[in-house]
């Protein structure tokens, strides 16, 4: 992934964040011997800050939309309260069992629940309430998981959209990427929509935390 702050910051902000506990390490690492695309993994610094959520927020119910090696939903689950329980969404059949796996041995297999297929129709089909939801699947579909979340959020609950500096790709007007127009697209939207409040943080590629107005 490209920096997207000054040269040495990244790994500054990495030297001077919780490292990983050792469950993480090695699923990282797992993951990166058996995954294609193993950037996509949260990684400490996202994962320490989704962890202090949890904590502060005490959900009752979080969704994640994207899976992927379950990394993220292993970095919040710890923090849940008890009674609490994390449904992450992922269409991939080999990311679901790798997280499926991953889960299971790390003693979380009661508290955390992978829903295989597309995430739409999982976040469609939960009753909710959402007190957490963490967005990061295809960057496309973000304004229909937006909406979908919407629906479902807690009063008093917060969204967050990942990768919504794309690299810094973001600031291209001109780009022809797809995911970079998507994203840029809906980074206006939330900014310019009555019904929400919302904050970009530059956490590792871009986290949107996003609430009701
Ligand atoms: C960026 S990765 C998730 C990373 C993970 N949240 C983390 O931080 O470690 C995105 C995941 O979304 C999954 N995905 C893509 N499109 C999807 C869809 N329509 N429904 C559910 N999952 C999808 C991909 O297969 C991939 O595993």
């Amino acid at each position: 992934m490209k920096p997207v702050t000054l040269p040495g910051i990244e790994d500054y902000v990495a030297a001077h964040t919780t490292p990983d506990a050792p469950h993480l390490v090695e699923l990282a690492a797992q993951a990166h011997e058996a995954l294609v695309d193993p950037q996509m993994m949260s990684g400490p610094v996202q994962g320490r800050f989704l962890e202090l959520l949890v904590f502060a927020m005490r959900p009752r119910l979080v969704l994640e939309i994207g899976t992927f090696s379950g990394y993220s939903a292993l970095s919040m689950a710890p923090a849940l309260p008890p009674g609490g329980r994390i449904v992450t969404c992922e269409l991939n059949p080999e990311h679901a069992t790798f997280a499926r796996k991953r889960i299971a041995e790390n003693g979380f297999a009661d508290r955390i629940t992978v829903e295989e297929g597309p995430a739409l129709d999982t976040v469609r089909s939960l009753d909710g309430p959402f007190d957490l939801a963490f967005i990061d699947a295809n960057k496309t579909g973000y304004p229909d998981y937006l909406e979908a979340v919407l629906e479902k959020l807690s009063p008093n609950g917060l969204m967050l959209a990942d990768n919504t500096l794309w690299n810094g790709d973001v600031l291209n007007a001109d780009s022809a990427d797809p995911d970079t127009h998507a994203l840029r697209s809906f980074n206006a939207a939330v900014a310019a929509d009555p019904r929400l409040r919302c904050t970009l943080l530059t956490v590792r590629d871009g986290l949107t935390v996003i609430r009701r107005a």
